[in-house]
C-alpha cells in the first residue's frame, strides 16, 4: 500500500537475488528502514523480534528463510534444521507452519544445487498469492461495508473498530482486516476507523494508525478498554479483525483482547467480522481456546515501552511497578458464536465448519 503516495510492500526480493528486504516494523512509525535478510538465522531473528509480524507475513518470511537456509545447507539435515528453526520462532499464527509445509514438501526431491532457487521462487508464489488473495478479502468485505453504509442511510461514515495491525503491514500488501476498509475507502463509501491501541506492543497505534496516515483513511485511535464504551452509545456499525489462526469450526485466534471486543460486540448487536486468507485456517482443530497454542511473550513487553522523545529520539521507560510479576500472553481466541462472518479470498460464510468447507469444500474431511 501507500506510504506518502509511493507504493511498498513489507517484503521483496533483494535485486542480488539472494536475500529479501523487509520494513522493520519495530522502528515505525517513527523510522521507517528496511532490513536485509540474507540468512536462515536472520529469517528467525526478523520473526522472533516482529521486525516481521503478521501471520501471512510470519509465513512469507519463513518461506524466504527456509530458501536462505539452503545457500549454507542444502542438505536433508539442512532443510530439517532450517524448518525446526523457523517453526520455533512463534507458535500461534498457523500460516507459519503452513508455508513451511508447502516450500520444503517438494524440495526433497529436488537437487541439493536447486534447492535455493526452488524455494526462493516458491516463496515468491506464495507472496504473491497472499497479495490476491488480501485484495480479494477487500473485495468481498468492502460490500459488507457498503451494505451498512446504505442500511444506514447513506448520509454519515460506516464506522469500523479494529484491533491490533491487521493491515498491508502484516502481509505482503493489503491485509486482511483492512484490506475492506482499503476497498470501501477507494470505492467512495465512506468509513472512519476506531483503532485499537492494542496493548502491549501497540500494533494499533503505532501500525494501524501508521498505515492509515499513509493512505488517507479518516480514523481515530482509542484505548483498549474504550471499544465496549463505545460500542454502548452506539459509536461502533461494524467490527472487523484479522486471524493468526483460525479452526475448521470458526472460532478465531487473534491478537490479546479481540476476544473482548466480540463480547462487547455481541452484547451491543454490532456485527462482528474476522477477514483471513486460507493459509490462516488450520483444517486439523475444531475447539480454539483448548487446541490452539497461545504465544506467551517477554514480560518486558509489558513492563516497558519504546517512544520517540521529543527531540526526535527513542527511549524505552519502564511503566510497571518494579518487581511486580507479568503475564503475557499475546493471544486469545473468539468462540465462533460470537463471530457473524468469516470474510475470506472466496467470499464471505458463516463462522462454522458448514461454512468454512461451503467455501472451500475440497478440504472436507475424508469421510
Ligand atoms: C493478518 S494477521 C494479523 C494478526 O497478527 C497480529 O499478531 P502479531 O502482531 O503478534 O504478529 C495480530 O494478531 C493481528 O490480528
Amino acid at each position: 500500500m501507500n506510504i506518502d503516495g509511493q507504493p511498498y510492500r513489507t517484503i521483496f526480493p533483494d535485486p542480488d537475488g539472494v536475500s529479501v528486504q523487509v520494513i522493520d516494523q519495530t522502528r515505525l512509525p517513527f523510522a521507517f528502514e528496511l532490513k536485509r535478510l540474507a540468512t536462515l538465522e536472520d529469517a528467525a531473528v526478523a520473526i522472533r523480534t516482529m521486525i516481521v509480524r503478521g501471520a501471512p507475513l510470519i509465513g512469507v518470511t519463513a518461506a524466504y528463510g527456509l530458501a536462505l537456509a539452503m545457500r549454507a545447507d542444502a542438505s536433508h539435515d539442512g532443510i530439517d534444521r532450517a524448518v525446526a528453526t523457523l517453526a520455533a520462532t512463534r507458535p500461534t499464527a498457523i500460516n507459519l507452519r503452513w508455508a513451511l509445509d508447502r516450500v520444503s514438501t517438494n524440495l526433497r526431491q529436488v537437487a541439493p544445487d536447486e534447492r535455493f532457487a526452488r524455494a526462493f521462487a516458491e516463496a515468491g508464489r506464495i507472496a504473491e498469492e497472499d497479495v490476491a488473495s488480501c485484495r480479494a478479502i477487500g473485495a468481498h468485505g468492502s460490500q459488507v461495508i457498503a451494505d451498512l453504509h446504505r442500511a444506514k442511510g447513506g448520509d454519515r461514515p460506516v464506522t469500523v473498530l479494529t484491533h491490533c495491525n491487521a493491515g498491508w503491514l502484516a502481509t505482503v500488501d493489503w491485509g486482511t482486516a483492512l484490506a475492506p476498509i482499503y476497498a470501501a475507502h477507494e470505492r467512495g463509501v465512506p468509513v472512519h476507523v476506531l483503532v485499537d491501541e492494542t496493548r502491549p506492543r501497540s500494533q494499533g497505534a503505532a501500525l494501524t494508525a501508521f498505515e492509515l496516515n499513509g493512505h488517507g483513511v479518516p480514523h481515530t485511535v482509542i484505548a483498549d478498554n474504550a471499544g465496549g464504551h463505545l460500542m454502548q452509545h452506539g459509536g461502533v456499525d461494524l467490527c472487523i479483525v484479522g486471524s493468526d489462526r483460525t479452526t475448521a469450526s470458526g472460532d478465531v485466534c487473534n491478537k490479546i483482547g479481540t476476544y473482548l471486543k466480540a463480547l462487547a460486540a455481541h452484547d451491543n448487536g454490532v456485527p462482528f467480522y474476522a477477514a483471513l486468507p486460507f493459509s490462516t485456517i488450520d483444517w486439523t482443530l475444531d475447539d480454539g481456546v483448548k487446541e490452539i497454542p497461545i504465544e506467551e511473550r517477554d514480560g518486558r513487553e509489558v513492563t516497558h515501552m519504546t517512544g520517540r522523545l521529543p527531540d526526535g529520539g527513542f527511549a524505552t521507560i519502564e511503566v510497571v511497578s518494579p518487581g511486580s510479576p507479568v503475564a503475557n500472553p499475546a493471544f486469545d481466541v473468539t468462540p465462533a458464536r460470537l463471530v457473524t462472518g468469516i470474510i475470506t479470498e472466496r467470499g464471505i460464510c458463516e463462522a462454522s465448519a458448514e461454512g468454512l468447507y461451503g467455501l472451500y469444500p475440497e478440504r472436507r474431511k475424508a469421510a
